[in-house]
């Protein structure tokens, strides 16, 4: 085994190592899936718009599926496509058996009603997990006083890949989540929501922080283990963190910066720098949580495809 290293680098959680782990272990199950029953999980990605950074989403995506050994399937519409065209679209993927997750590249232009084309994902097919039976299934479970552990890898239903990527970071870089205070900053139904619910039913004691709180900084600073998931550049200040506590930075904020070449950088919710020297462990803007959603997105497709051969969701 490797002995760490004892740079100023080594409380730094690296999301883009954790991740092609994770790649990795699919890409074996994926295999194997297709010796057994001959399945290669499918994904279907649905794209509107010319955003740039929607395409270059997008195009890590396919690449991520063609790595693991995940068939996509990719469709572009021009940003004036219709509602009812792209509900058309969902419809028919719904009912593609090649088909085992779908995927509605986020934001979509203003005419749409985003939350419309995703209640319109079959539940069973949302692999991005934002369909409101899924949120309410994570709620809903309850493996408090069973026997049945709360496992990521087979959940009956799809939780949020981001909320996920943030739990596999803290637990894949050595911490324990079961009886730790965390507080989750912000209260997004994509991501502040279901990462209080992921923590709670990992046993941690969860407080969820959001515009209305009073002393964000005193409340934040009582915990083990901080989500932040705001939006707001570099928000989190070092004396709101606990000293040893464990970070995971959400936010991807693109702030000007005339000395780069693209005349911006991204940042975080947390001021890195600060908060690194209090933190036990921290993650970086880019290279901590962004490639971690990817990866659950696979996870949750290769998961999707194996829950329709057992027939049904085993709920
Ligand atoms: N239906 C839907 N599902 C999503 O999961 C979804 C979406 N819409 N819309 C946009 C956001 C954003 N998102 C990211 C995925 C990967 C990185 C990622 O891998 N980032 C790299 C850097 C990538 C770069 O170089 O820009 C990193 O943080 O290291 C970031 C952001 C998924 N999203
Ligand atoms: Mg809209």
């Amino acid at each position: 085994m490797a002995t760490p290293s004892s740079s100023s680098a080594d409380n730094i959680i690296d999301g883009k190592a954790i991740a092609e782990t994770i790649r990795g272990e699919i890409k074996e199950e994926c295999a194997a899936l297709l010796q057994s029953s001959g399945v290669t999980p499918g994904l279907a990605v649905v794209l509107v718009g010319n955003r740039t950074d929607s395409a270059t989403y997008v195009r890590m995506k396919i690449k991520a599926c063609e790595e693991v050994g995940i068939h996509s399937f990719k469709f572009d519409f021009p940003s004036d496509v219709t509602e009812a065209d792209l509900i058309a679209k969902v419809a028919e993927l719904n009912a593609d058996p090649a088909v085992h997750g779908i995927l509605v590249q986020l934001p979509l232009p203003g005419h749409i009603h985003e939350q419309k084309v995703l209640d319109t994902i079959l539940p069973d097919k949302d692999v991005d997990g934002l369909h409101p039976l899924n949120l309410a299934q994570l709620a809903h479970t309850n493996t408090h006083g069973s026997s049945r552990k709360f496992d990521l890898k087979t959940l009956p239903y799809h939780a949020a890949c981001t909320p996920q990527g943030c739990i596999e970071l803290i637990e894949r870089s050595g911490t324990v989540i079961e009886g730790k205070e965390a507080v989750v900053i912000g209260r997004s139904n994509i991501v502040g929501i279901p990462v209080f619910l992921l923590l709670m039913q990992k046993n941690a004691t969860v407080t969820v922080i959001h515009s209305r709180t009073k002393d964000a900084s005193a409340v934040c600073k009582r915990a083990d283990i901080v989500v932040a998931a705001v939006g707001r550049a570099e928000m989190v200040k070092p004396d709101w963190i606990k000293p040893g506590a464990v970070v995971i930075d959400v936010g991807i904020n693109s702030v000007d910066d005339p000395t780069s070449k693209k005349g911006y950088r991204l940042v975080g919710d947390v001021d890195f720098a600060g908060c690194k020297a209090v933190a036990g462990k921290i993650t970086p803007v880019p290279g901590g949580v962004g490639p971690m959603t990817i990866a659950m997105l696979l996870r949750n497709t290769l998961q999707g495809a194996k829950r329709g051969l057992s027939g049904g969701n085993g709920n």
